[in-house]
């Protein structure tokens, strides 16, 4: 024996309803009995509450409500039952309706809707529903018939959530099916008193009904078909990751409903749980779909927690005080309160000091709940035992689930350490002993982002996504979404990662979309979607959004979009860059974004602001927390500079060699900080103060390599112009270094605390004197390293090897969200 249920969305139209009924005939075929319970047609039940209420107000316009309601159930019987047998069947609806004006007629009249006369206006949706399908049924020669619940269980007169009396229900129940063997049509919802008064079973009435039937009965199974998959790992609308959870135990089932999963409201399904009855939540929409198996134990549980739920709007009461500690009485003072004036409390939480005790409640409840618990405690609140009463709102609560806690350690520290690196702050939090259930309360704006990177990191073998909004798309931007696109494949199944681009911006156009810009067609899209570049504007979006993994890469040589990275920092976003800017302005604003990263949990990653993708910062942050000392840098950190000098011939000119490093790619976009110097001066300075030298930009001693007219030209052009003319003073240098054997380099050294940058000429026994290509090379002198520094060499500019050592930026903060 078992029980099929069909929610109001199965009945809600002639097409869903065709599927019940192929679902019914391949039941019957199968050979075992069973009973089905059917919910009013979805919309019903709400607008027969609607219309007893407008009735009651005397406001005429229910007539034609009503007329609304009764063509719904018209157009099934039209579309679902041959023309020869649909007479009847109008006629019985239409006796129906014509009894449910005759009630609304009264109500009209007397202008009173008790909750008795309510419970009796909305019974006609499932006996309106339950009735036509069997007919349907019936029209098509299957042995089906109409069972009226009132009939079979019965409650107390408590209108609108009647107590149901097992004894006489459950002996009813099997004295009516032992009658007869035909396919009981069970109207789900309703019932009546032991006078026959009409009562309904309050939330979750017709999976109550189902339960109810299956337990009197001893049904191996209830089948509960609704409009999703079965129960999720969280609501889908919220995450869009969320999986349906095969199996599930009944305590997880309570717990997860008790924090907002309504596809079942297992309070209502006690009766079959306590009667080891399994339950199946399948969806009458994907009718081949396995759905959610609810029994006493789940079983083979993949993954620690079981799902996620949550309560979008709450708030959070705060009591405290001196006079509490060690005062017995005070608790049990309060929550009898708040029992008496009908306040549910949906979590509590006392430190052991004592001192204050929070719960949560429905907001609409804080203003009440303040005035009973002043009043309560307006003694110990004048005596200054007790402080104020404090109420947060604007909050939410999630709850992680699981029989598997109690099993795994560590499941609260992941919780807690994956909020904390998104930057969400924990307001309050509850753990109940059975270990089933962790709690937290936190801001309302921080839910989605709360929900999608708690559930990212439990269900690890789905895949996780960053979100990537990246500012700055030419050389080294456009290559960088060049190279995501080519490895979206690789980091997917390999990595279970989504680089997901969710915004992009140059200095004309910029285009956020949470939902991903492909890198296959972001040009064409930002050019078409996007809307003029604002940069305050992008980065309010971002925060807005509050995206969880959210990173902010800046792929710009800007030196005012700097101003936001202490924002970003703050609002718990990570900040990636080639861009040296930031790290070589004053050491105290080095210092700042250093530590707000610190701070706030989040990563500052800039290995790209010195030899692009050569691993230079890393080496030096590894040396440094290890305990190692600098003694000594001296390095060659400008490809462009380098690039010239081991192509600069008598052969050639200055100025072409110069023109190739730039088409190459390896001059900033102004080609003057390079030769200036400037570019290798903010390298030097960056690595003084990784080093731990905090020196500020103009003590770094930078020999001019670029004669005067050169140096202040006005514009790009003009220094290319200047750079022909000088060709002679260029070609003299070199040849007096080529005469003696040397090569020209461009040095800067870091030693004693000072920085100098010069252009030597080095032999061939010296380190730096093999360099091809744009090769940078740096040699690090340490505590450790004294007798043969360690030595770091190979191209150290261009657009491929910046973007993937920015790009492996990206990828070592997705290693720590984990
Ligand atoms: N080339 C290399 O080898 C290396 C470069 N770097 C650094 O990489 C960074 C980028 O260099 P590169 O790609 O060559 O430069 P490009 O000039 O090619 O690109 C810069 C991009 O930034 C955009 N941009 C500039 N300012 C803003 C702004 N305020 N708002 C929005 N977008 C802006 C530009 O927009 P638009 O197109 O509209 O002008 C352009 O898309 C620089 O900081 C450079 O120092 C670091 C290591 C090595
Ligand atoms: N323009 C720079 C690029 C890397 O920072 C260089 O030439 O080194
Ligand atoms: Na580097």
């Amino acid at each position: 024996m078992k029980v099929l249920k069909f929610g109001g969305t199965s009945v809600g139209s002639v097409d869903s309803i065709k599927t019940v009924i192929r679902i019914l005939e391949e039941n019957l075929e199968k050979g075992e009995r069973f009973a089905v319970v059917f919910s009013a047609m979805g919309g019903v039940t709400n607008r027969l509450i609607e219309i007893g209420k407008m009735a009651s107000a005397g406001n005429a316009d229910y007539v034609e409500f009503l007329k609304g309601v009764e063509e719904r159930h018209f157009a099934v019987v039209r579309g679902l039952i041959p023309v020869k047998n649909q007479s009847s069947t109008f006629a019985a609806v239409r006796g129906l309706f014509n009894e449910l004006e005759d009630i609304l007629k009264g109500v009209s009249w007397i202008k009173e809707l008790s909750e008795r006369t309510l419970d009796l206006i909305m019974s006609f949706g499932e006996r309106l529903s339950t009735m036509v399908i069997t007919e349907i049924l019936k029209s098509k020669g299957l042995n089906a018939e109409f069972c009226d619940a009132r009939q079979i269980i019965h409650t107390n007169a408590t209108y609108g959530m009647g107590d149901v009396n097992f004894d006489i229900t459950n002996q009813q129940i099997l004295e009516y099916f032992a009658k007869t063997s035909a396919l009981q049509c069970v109207t789900g919802f309703i019932a009546s008193t032991a006078e026959g008064v009409t009562t309904t079973l309050g939330r979750g009435g017709s999976d109550y009904t189902a339960s109810i039937v299956a337990a009197a009965l001893d049904a191996r199974s209830i089948e509960i078909w609704t409009d999703v998959d079965g129960m999720m790992t969280a609501d889908p609308r919220k995450v869009a990751n969320a999986f349906t959870i095969p199996s599930i135990s009944y305590a997880e089932a309570m717990e997860l409903s008790h924090f907002g999963a309504k596809v079942i409201y297992p309070p209502s399904l006690q009766p079959a749980f306590a009667r080891n009855i399994t339950l199946k939540v399948l969806n009458t929409f994907n009718v081949d779909f396995e759905g959610t198996y609810v029994q006493k134990s789940a079983n083979g549980k993949e993954y620690a927690i079981t799902g996620i739920s949550s309560i979008d709007e709450i708030a959070l009461v705060n009591i405290q005080g001196s006079g509490m500690i060690g005062v017995a009485g005070i608790s049990g003072r309060l929550f009898t309160s708040l029992s008496n004036n009908a306040i549910s409390v949906i979590l509590i939480s006392q430190a052991s000091s004592e001192h204050s005790i929070c719960f949560s409640i429905d907001p609409k409840n804080a203003q009440r709940a303040s005035e009973v618990l002043e009043k309560e405690f307006a003694a110990e609140i004048n005596l200054g035992h007790i402080d104020s009463i404090v109420i947060e709102k604007n909050l939410s609560i999630i709850a992680i689930v699981g029989e598997g806690m109690k099993k795994s350690t560590g499941v609260s520290g992941k919780l807690f350490s994956v909020l904390g690196k998104n930057g969400i702050n924990v307001v309050a939090t509850a753990q109940g002993s059975s270990e089933l259930n962790i709690s937290v309360v936190i801001a309302k704006s921080d839910l989605s982002k709360a929900l999608n990177s708690i559930h990212g990191v439990f269900f690890q073998s789905e895949t996780r996504s960053l979100n990537l909004f990246i500012v700055g798309v030419g050389l080294i931007g456009g290559t960088l979404i060049e190279q995501i696109r080519n490895q979206t494949k690789y980091l997917r199944e390999e990595r279970l990662l989504n680089l997901n681009i969710a915004g992009l911006s140059n200095t004309k156009k910029m285009l956020l979309d949470p939902d991903g810009i492909k890198p296959e067609n972001w040009l064409a899209r930002v050019m078409d979607e996007g809307v003029k570049t604002s940069l305050p504007a992008f980065v309010q979006r971002m925060i807005e959004l509050n995206l969880p993994n959210s990173v902010f890469v800046d792929c710009t040589s800007d030196k005012d979009i700097v101003q936001y990275y202490h924002m970003l920092l703050d609002a718990s976003i990570s900040v990636v860059t080639p861009n040296k800017v930031a790290n070589s302005g004053s050491y105290s604003e080095y210092l700042s974004l250093q530590r707000t990263a610190l701070q706030r949990g989040v990563k500052f990653l800039y290995e790209t602001n010195v030899g692009a993708g050569l691993p230079i910062i890393n080496t030096i942050q590894g040396l440094m927390s290890s305990g190692d000392k600098f003694l000594k840098i001296e390095a060659i950190l400008s490809g462009t500079l380098s690039f010239i000098f081991n192509n600069f011939n008598s052969e050639n000119r200055f100025v072409d060699i110069v023109k190739e490093a730039k088409a190459k790619g390896f001059t900033e976009p102004d080609p003057r900080d390079d030769l200036s110097g400037a570019d290798v001066g903010r390298k030097i300075l960056i690595l003084a103060r990784e080093v731990g030298v905090p020196l500020e930009p103009e003590e770094i001693k930078i020999a001019q390599i670029l004669p005067g007219n050169c140096l202040n030209a006005p514009t790009v052009d003009a220094f290319f112009r200047e750079l022909e003319i000088s060709n002679p003073y260029f070609a003299e240098s070199q040849s007096n270094a080529e005469a003696n054997g040397m090569k020209l380099r461009y040095i800067a050294t870091l030693e004693n605390g000072k920085a100098s940058i010069e252009l030597k000429s080095v032999d061939s026994q010296h380190p730096f004197y093999t360099l091809s290509g744009s090769d940078n090379i740096v040699s690090f002198t340490t505590e450790r390293y004294k007798d043969r520094p360690l030595v770091i060499k190979g191209p150290g500019a261009g657009a491929e090897v910046t973007a993937s050592g920015v790009f492996a930026d990206i990828m070592s903060i997705s290693s720590y969200l984990g």
